[in-house]
């Protein structure tokens, strides 16, 4: 099967690509095609706006993952304005806000949470989720990853996301394990439709 990856984002392109090559598809970029305004308050929504503009345009079934870092101590913010959180516009400089935000705070729990949605060109939406518990640094470790992987540490582990290999973040990340549960759907190929209204 031929899926559109509808994510201008090269970390998010790296681990999708990592985590389903055993499915066999035949995985597409974006082909210059722009991605729409992330309009909704959601995941859900925005994951289904990305992934539903990509299938219509392309005619083909398109993936997209939108996603998030929620921390306790700012009751839950940036969540799913985490890709512009406080205007700065690279991660560097996001991170950094973040540290800033958080200097002092005893509390330092945050969790990752990703959506991904496979759309089809009819607009069936199947959606899966995943989330990840740790707590951030006071200051940046690690080269590997993207966004705010460099201050997270996941519950259990002493490293970083940044330290760690796509392989060994995608087996406990929120991505990856919103990922793992579209390959489990997909093991005997395209899982069977709920009837409309049934339950
Ligand atoms: O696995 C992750 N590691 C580090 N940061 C992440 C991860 N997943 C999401 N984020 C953060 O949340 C943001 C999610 O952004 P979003 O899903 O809206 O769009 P994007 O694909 O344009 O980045 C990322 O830009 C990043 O800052
Ligand atoms: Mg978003």
């Amino acid at each position: 099967m031929r899926v559109v990856v509808a994510t201008g984002n090269a970390g998010k392109v790296r681990e999708i690509a990592e985590a389903l090559g055993g499915l066999g598809w035949q995985l597409e970029g974006l082909g210059g095609l722009p991605l729409p305004e992330e309009t909704g308050t959601t995941y859900e929504e925005n994951a289904a706006l990305k992934a539903c503009a990509a299938a219509v345009t392309r005619g083909l079934p398109a993936l997209a993952d939108d996603s998030g870092l929620e921390v306790a101590a700012l009751n839950g913010q940036p969540g799913v304005y985490s890709a512009r959180f406080g205007n700065r516009a690279s991660d560097t400089e996001r991170n950094l806000y973040l540290l800033e935000k958080l200097r002092g705070a005893a509390d330092r729990r945050a969790r990752f949470v990703s959506v991904v949605i496979l759309a089809y060109p009819d607009g069936h939406l199947e959606t899966y989720r995943g989330e990840l518990t740790g707590t951030l640094l006071e200051g940046p470790r690690g080269e590997n990853g993207f966004g705010y992987d460099p201050l997270f540490v996941p519950d259990g582990e002493t490293r970083t996301l940044a330290e760690m290999t796509v392989a060994e973040k995608r087996a406990i990340s929120h991505r990856g394990r919103a990922l793992a549960a579209l390959i489990e759907a997909h093991r005997n190929g395209p899982p069977a439709r709920e009837e409309a209204g049934g339950e």
